[in-house]
């Protein structure tokens, strides 16, 4: 799958743009602030349908404008595919691919598969829990529609449970008979959605360590571990036995939607433990799995962001991970760097054939 071009309309700080890409390697280079990342963030909004950095639709749109439209050419199994999304200020975004309006974005989802590897990660170490599951349910939605589908159905189910909680306490009443049919519901969708993320995870754990053994040079041990109560009690079982919590706290305080990955370094939580560059490692060793896992679901190379990747890290694992990207035979590949220099003589191992995009006051030039 190649991005063939991409033009943006009033997106973030770019008021009308069009680009041409390489099918193997584009480097968008510019000093700070010129929107070489949100080049990035177009790209990953034609595949998931939002951007990676800010969630907020009208903060995407350029300031002091009303819409946005960004419009992706790809080629996929060598057919011609158009993806436009345009958002206007006080309406819901629009995704059309070929001109067909899709019903749902969930629909959209995995049809363009794409990794993105940026400084933003680190949330995943220092944030709560709720960022890990979002990385464990984008991954496998990326190749598995009836996961996504699941879990929103679950989302939904809590939410209707927390309200009827909710209802008992502010009205001083119980109906066990309408909370069961709700228990019921849950267990069949977090049982689904526990095993889907079992399964995927005892694929994905060894290629993870796999590839922090090659960034570290083997020098560091680490581990990735998925907490779930499901896997030991059913969830209808942990329902039943926090009843009295959950009508105290008035909401669903056990489910898949609690569930966490543990991070180590040695033995201790990277979090507090790791050093910058040993976190940054960690979280490149996630993303890189992540694209291996999809490549292999899917059959498709994911298109592959890297933003700002080699600050922070020595040249011995810059070159780890280039190799890396080399050998897992990647698809098209897009990064994002202030150094046109250490860029092109990164990217000039990898591939013969490549694109230097250098973002600046005018339109982009090509070096
Ligand atoms: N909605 C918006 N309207 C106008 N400008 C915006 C909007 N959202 C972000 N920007 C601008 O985009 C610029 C940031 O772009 P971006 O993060 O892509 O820079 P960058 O080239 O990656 O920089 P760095 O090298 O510092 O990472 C900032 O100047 C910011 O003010």
């Amino acid at each position: 799958m190649i991005l063939k071009s991409l033009s943006l309309l009033n997106y973030k700080n770019f008021e009308s743009i069009n680009f041409e890409f390489d099918d193997k390697i584009n480097c968008f280079v510019g000093n700070n602030g010129v929107g070489k990342t949100n080049v990035l963030d177009a790209i990953y909004h034609l595949s998931f349908g939002k951007s990676y950095f800010n969630p907020i639709t009208s903060q995407n749109i350029k300031h002091n404008t009303d819409f946005f439209v960004i419009d992706g050419l790809y080629t996929k199994e060598e057919r011609d595919e158009k993806v436009v999304i345009s958002a206007k200020r006080g309406q819901k975004k629009v995704i059309k691919r070929n001109g067909k309006t899709y019903d749902t974005f969930s629909q959209h989802i995995g049809f363009l598969p794409l990794v993105i590897i940026s400084p933003a990660d680190r949330d995943l170490i220092t944030e709560g829990s709720d960022t890990r599951r979002k990385f464990i349910d984008g991954v496998i939605s990326q190749s598995d529609q009836k996961y996504l589908t699941t879990l929103l159905k679950y989302s939904k189910i809590v939410a209707q449970r927390n309200s009827l909680l909710k209802y008992f306490a502010v009205n001083n009443t119980f109906d066990a008979t309408t909370l069961e049919v709700y228990n019921q519901q849950l267990n069949e969708y977090g049982s689904i959605i526990h095993e889907k993320r079992a399964a995927f995870l005892e694929i994905f754990i060894p290629i993870f360590i796999s590839r922090y053994h090659t960034i570290s040079s083997g020098h560091e041990k680490v581990s990735l571990t998925y907490q779930s109560k499901l896997s030991e009690t059913s969830l209808l079982t942990l329902l039943q036995q926090n009843l009295d919590k959950d009508r105290m706290l008035q909401y669903t305080s056990v489910g898949i939607h609690k569930d966490d990955l543990l991070f180590e370094i040695e033995g201790y939580p990277i979090k507090k433990f790791g050093s910058q560059g040993q976190q940054k490692s960690f979280l490149i060793a996630l993303k890189l799995a992540q694209f291996d896992f999809i490549k292999r679901q899917s059959k498709v190379n994911p298109l592959l962001l890297l933003d700002d990747i080699f600050d922070k890290l020595d040249e011995k694992r810059v070159e780890h991970i280039i190799k890396l990207v080399d050998d897992q035979n990647f698809g098209q590949l897009f990064i994002s760097d202030t150094h046109a220099d250490r860029t092109e003589e990164v990217v000039r191992k990898i591939s013969q054939s490549y694109k230097i995009i250098k973002l600046g006051d005018h339109e982009p030039e090509n070096l």
